[in-house]
Order: structure tokens, then sequence, then C-alpha cells
């Protein structure tokens, strides 16, 4: 659905915002575009909108080259970006209507029925009468959103979607997401918030400073981490001596929780070591590596920006 060929961006002050980026968006999936604020998401999703120009590189969506192809692609494609333009004194049913009608396409006689479908879909039929400034940001949110299905899209292309929204706000919207996607959308939303790709997700690409880090199937992101053997006890010290004991590596310990590199050998018989020891074992089990951990892993660094 969207692929790019060291696709790159500088801006004309000089910065570098994206730099030779090759990105494959498969049909069918919710692909997440991870990274810190200032990362080149905004950037790399206007070129692919055809909104800027790239210094070099190229960006093919749908097929079909950008920007050159811009006229013929963008009516396959909703998009959500930076908020939805509204009109706070139109009620939510106008401004949709509004919208419609803006469209060439869209055929005048079908448009009280497609208004009213795109409102049912995001949840606001009871208060499509309501003015639009009086809607909360997750209404409004929606309302774009319902902006972006009056015809059928094959791609939808959402940039930080939850972003500043409350938490019930931000499942609506994740829900939403995946409810699209089950219908066969290709949805590629931006996010600073590992949890959210790791929720909504079947495939993510990392970028830090313009670059891509890594993408694939979330699955294996997580899974090219670590994973860690982790022993919860009132006896730390007792316990991290008999972990080197038993030959395990990389022992850590902070507070009560001592971990360390997963053995070889059979787990029970560690656990055994260790209560033969005398040490109290509250919690014994392997945790699987976050998103979190491999982007800590990838990049060196934590995964710490702004909200
Ligand atoms: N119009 C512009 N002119 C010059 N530099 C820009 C412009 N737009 C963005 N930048 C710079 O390019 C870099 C990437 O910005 P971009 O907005 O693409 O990142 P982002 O990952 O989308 O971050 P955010 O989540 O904050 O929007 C940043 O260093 C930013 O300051």
């Amino acid at each position: 659905m969207i692929a790019t060929r060291a696709l790159t961006k500088r801006y004309r002050g000089g910065q570098l915002a994206v730099d030779g980026l090759d990105l494959a968006v498969p049909a069918g999936s919710v692909f997440g575009f991870l990274g810190p604020n200032g990362s080149g998401k905004t950037t790399t999703i206007r070129m692919l909108m055809g909104l800027i120009e790239p210094t070099s590189g190229t960006a093919r969506v749908l097929g079909r080259p950008m920007p050159r192809a811009t006229a013929a692609v963008l009516p396959h494609v909703g998009a959500l970006i930076e908020g939805p333009a509204l009109y706070g004194f139109l009620s939510g049913r106008d401004n949709l209507l509004r919208y419609d009608s803006a469209d060439p396409a869209a055929d005048p006689r079908t448009r009280r029925t497609r208004v009213a479908s795109a409102l049912d879909r995001v949840g606001l039929t009871a208060a499509a009468g309501k003015k639009a400034k009086a809607y909360s940001l997750g209404m409004k949110q929606r309302l774009g959103l319902a902006a972006a299905l009056l015809q059928p899209r094959k791609l939808l292309v959402l940039d930080e979607p939850t972003n500043g929204l409350d938490p019930q706000g931000m499942r609506e919207i994740r829900a939403l997401v995946r409810e699209l996607a089950s219908d066969g959308t290709t949805v590629f939303l931006s996010s600073h918030l590992l949890d959210e790709i790791e929720q909504v997700c079947t495939h993510a690409a990392v970028m830090a400073q313009g670059r891509l880090i890594t993408q694939g199937p979330v699955a294996e992101l997580a899974a090219g981490a670590r994973s860690r053997l982790v022993v919860t006890t009132p006896d730390p010290g007792d316990a991290a001596r008999v972990l080197k004991e038993q030959g395990l590596s990389d022992v850590v310990v902070a507070e009560d929780r001592v971990s360390a590199d997963p053995p070889d050998r059979e787990l029970a018989e560690v656990n055994a070591a260790l209560v033969t020891a005398g040490v109290r074992v509250r919690g014994f089990g392997i945790e699987r590596a976050s998103l979190e951990d491999a982007f800590v892993a990838l990049t060196g660094e934590g995964f710490d920006v702004a909200g």
C-alpha cells in the first residue's frame, strides 16, 4: 500500500528531517509509524500524501508515484492529519454534509445516507445535531474520521490520532481503528506511544532522528529483544548469588526483582536450586520482551518523549 525508496527530506533551513527511508506497508496491515517527537513522522506523511516534495528518493502509494499521481491516489485514501478542520458553529452532521459536497465525485442524491452511515460508524449519531464546538476532543477526532470515511477507502492515514485525548477517548479511537482494519482497510498511523502500537498494530516501523531503525510484524520486533528470567523475592542478594552459581549470566538486582538471561537448562532446576538455598521465591518466570525493550536495545536509549 505504501513503498518508499531512500526517501529523503531536507528542509530549506538545512534540517535533515527524513533520511533515506525505505518503508514497506503491506496491504491489510495496521501499520504503526513509531518515533519520538521530531523523528520525521509528520514530514514522511506529508510526502506520502503529496503535500510536500521529497528532496530525493521515491514514494509510491497504492502503487502510484507521489506526488505525481496525487490526484489519482488521494480519492482512495482517507487522511486525518494534524486534527480535522471543522466549523465550530455547524453541527457534526452539517460539517460532514459540507465535506461531502466539496467532493466532486460524491453523488448529491445519496449524500444524507452517506453522512448518516459515517456518523453511525464512529458512534456520533446521537450527537450529530450538536454544534462541533461543543464536542470533546475525542468527538472531534471521531468526526474527522467520519469525514475520512465518507467514501470507501483502501488506505487510512492517521497522524497521531489519539494525541491529546483522555484515556476513554484513546480507547474509542483505538477500537475504531481495529474495527476499520477488520473490514479490510489498511491503516497507517503514527504515534509516539509504544503501548498504543503494541495494542493496535500488526506491523510497525520505528523512526529515530529521521532514520528508520527497524520495521516488520510487531510480534517479531518485540521478539528481537531479549526476554528475561525474573525472580521476585524478599531475599534478592541470596537469589542473585544462587543464579550466578547456577551459571546464569547478566544477573541484575532491582529491589525485590532479580533478573537474568534465561538459561538453556530446565527452568524447574533453577527454581529448585533457589528454594534449596533457602531463597523465598514469590514469583518466578520468563518475561517476554516488549516493543519498548526492543526500541531500547536498538537505539541504546530510552523511549522517553514528552506526551
Ligand atoms: N517546515 C519545516 N521547516 C524546517 N524544519 C522542519 C519543518 N517541519 C519539521 N521540521 C523539522 O524536521 C524534523 C522532523 O519533524 P517532524 O514534524 O517530521 O517530526 P515528527 O516525528 O512528526 O514529530 P512530531 O510528533 O513532533 O510532529 C524536526 O527536527 C523538525 O524541527
